[in-house]
């Protein structure tokens, strides 16, 4: 692992009410780490995911990223125009629903190549070509290129989602619960694949999950929120294995016994 990280987190706090949202949520994250955000329903995970992912600003603390170009940038301190960029080209966003992350209306290879045309793509071929290699990586049958998404089945459109996501080889993936909608096997093959790409692409992530066997196969480090607080953090083994917080406990016996 480098020794820079690629995200500092400061102090993140946004709240709808007492205990709803996040509050003084820091953190760093390490090129090619996977970091889980765990905790029961309402916990605060997807507020603090919009935060990071410059979606939902924050009512305090600050967000530290660090550009392709190396450079340090406050990502609240950026026009929303930058971070729009930032989001189509350096960053990847994996919806749960992958109709949110996905245009329903164009073509597979369509949604791949968009992306790419964000980051300078032009030539038609190889735009096409490209997106046939990413729907081979992801399993998806090339020969579907030209059906929409609506065409597809919950677990097809989340692989579309994937690689519309990674095609950009984006350095920083966030992910709100990217198997929760899926059939059993199907998520098991998903994950599979997840964490295949993660590690060939040395990639960055940030991955909400109320599974924690989701938690367990894919993220090396864990932060354990509960109330819009962070309760523990640590390795994800140690924070499973042996949780010190009561409520860490809880939660991990409550998949044990269910
Ligand atoms: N736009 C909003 N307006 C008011 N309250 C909100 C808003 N978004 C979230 N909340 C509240 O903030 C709290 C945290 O919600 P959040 O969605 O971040 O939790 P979560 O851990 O991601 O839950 P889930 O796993 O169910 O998605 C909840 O009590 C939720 O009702």
């Amino acid at each position: 692992m480098n020794n820079e990280p690629i995200l500092q987190v400061n102090s993140i706090t946004r709240l709808y009410a007492a205990g709803k949202g996040c509050q003084e949520v820091s953190f760093d994250l390490y090129p090619g780490e996977v970091l889980g955000i765990v905790g029961e329903s309402g916990s605060g995970k997807s507020t603090l995911l919009n935060c990071l992912s410059a979606r939902l600003a924050p009512d305090q603390g600050d967000i530290h990223y660090l550009t392709r170009a190396a450079e340090w940038v406050n990502l609240y301190g950026l026009s929303e125009s930058r971070q729009r960029q930032l989001q189509r080209t350096e960053w990847g966003i994996v919806h749960q629903h992958p109709r949110d992350g996905l245009r329903m209306g164009v073509s597979a290879g369509a949604n791949i190549g968009e992306r790419l045309m964000a980051t300078g793509g032009r030539h038609y071929g190889d735009l096409r070509d490209t997106a046939q290699r990413w729907m081979n990586d992801v399993e998806l049958d090339i020969a579907r290129i030209d059906d929409k998404p609506t065409t597809y089945s919950g677990g097809m459109q989340q692989r579309l989602q994937i690689a519309r996501n990674l095609v950009t080889h984006p350095r920083l993936v966030f992910m709100d619960e990217p198997t929760g909608g899926l059939d059993v096997s199907v998520q098991a093959r998903l994950l599979d694949l997840l964490r295949q790409l993660v590690t060939e692409l040395n990639l960055a992530v940030v991955i909400v999950t109320h599974d924690l066997a989701v938690a367990r196969l894919l993220a090396q480090r864990l932060i354990v929120m509960r109330h819009g607080r962070v309760v523990e953090t640590g390795l994800t083994d140690q924070v499973l294995d042996d949780p010190q917080h009561a409520y860490t406990q809880l939660l991990v016996s409550s998949v044990l016994t269910s």
